[in-house]
């Protein structure tokens, strides 16, 4: 596969960019468990930097909850897109609009559980979402992937299954990620600017298609195989390092290398 190029730094502070930023896997490495993931204070502090020089025009979106975001970034908040777009908080302290959780899903949840007891697979209840993570046990991902599956055709029409590397998800067919960008885009604090989405995973070349067709720019860290993305940043620190320069930091050494 050909390397992506690297974005060109932007200025944040230009009044010409709002920015979308996935989570896992583009802002903090992986880790065994969802919640074993850690948000540094230097993190923070670029996210806040960069919320004040956007003019606000900086959101989440991401395939977790808007609670589980808000947990991990205490004390910021950010306007978000949670769940794939199946939650929505449009400005920082707004209200949220969150997705509960159908019966048939609660059921099917409760089911895999007991399928699964005594193995280390982790059964993330996101309302609408089921998501069975198989990081800390690689073995069983085909299984896990089979039950899905297998469960999709006794729910009713309107949901999809989403493998991974590490997982599966369930979701309702629209949870996308480009749908819940462009509800932002028509927001006044977003609005007129050119949208930039940083993401890492197959779930975000959905918001990758929509900034392409959006005249926006779309970054895929860490690119592997196929993507949408135009341009490409190594990992984690790149994407940081990348982040830290359109907030005008000092550059470091391994972002000038
Ligand atoms: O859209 P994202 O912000 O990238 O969120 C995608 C999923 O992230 C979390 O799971 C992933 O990260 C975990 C921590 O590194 C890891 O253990 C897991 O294997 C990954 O799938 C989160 O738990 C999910 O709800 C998100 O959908």
């Amino acid at each position: 596969m050909k390397a992506l190029p690297q974005p060109p730094p932007l200025n944040f502070e230009a009044d010409e960019f709002a920015l979308f930023l996935d989570i896992d896997g583009t802002l903090l490495e992986h880790a065994a468990h969802p919640d074993a993931v850690r948000v540094d204070d230097d993190l923070l502090a670029l996210l806040q930097a960069a919320e004040r020089q956007l003019g606000g025009a900086l959101a989440f979106v991401t395939g977790r909850s808007i609670a589980a975001v808000d947990r991990l970034f205490a004390p910021l908040r950010l306007p978000a897109a949670g769940l794939y777009g199946l939650e929505h908080r449009l400005s920082a302290n707004g209200p949220v609009e969150a997705a509960g959780e159908p019966a048939d899903i609660a059921a099917l949840a409760e089911e895999i559980a007991a399928e699964f007891d005594g193995a280390n697979v982790y059964i993330e209840r996101k309302g609408p979402i089921l998501a069975l993570h198989t990081r800390a046990a690689p073995q069983l991902l085909a299984r896990a992937i089979r039950l899905v599956e297998q469960a999709l055709d006794r729910l009713p029409p309107g949901y999809r299954v989403l493998p991974g590397n590490a997982g599966v998800e369930l979701m309702p067919l629209e949870a996308a990620k480009g749908a819940a960008i462009r509800r932002f885009t028509e927001l006044p604090a977003f609005t007129g600017r050119r949208p930039v989405f940083l993401g890492d995973d197959t779930s975000d070349e959905n918001g990758f298609q929509a900034i392409n067709e959006d005249g926006g720019i779309a970054i895929r860290v860490r690119p592997q195989g196929d993507t949408l993305a135009p341009y490409g940043l190594g990992g984690v620190p790149e994407a940081i390092s990348w982040l830290k320069r359109c907030a005008g930091y000092p550059p470091t050494k391994a972002a000038s290398s």
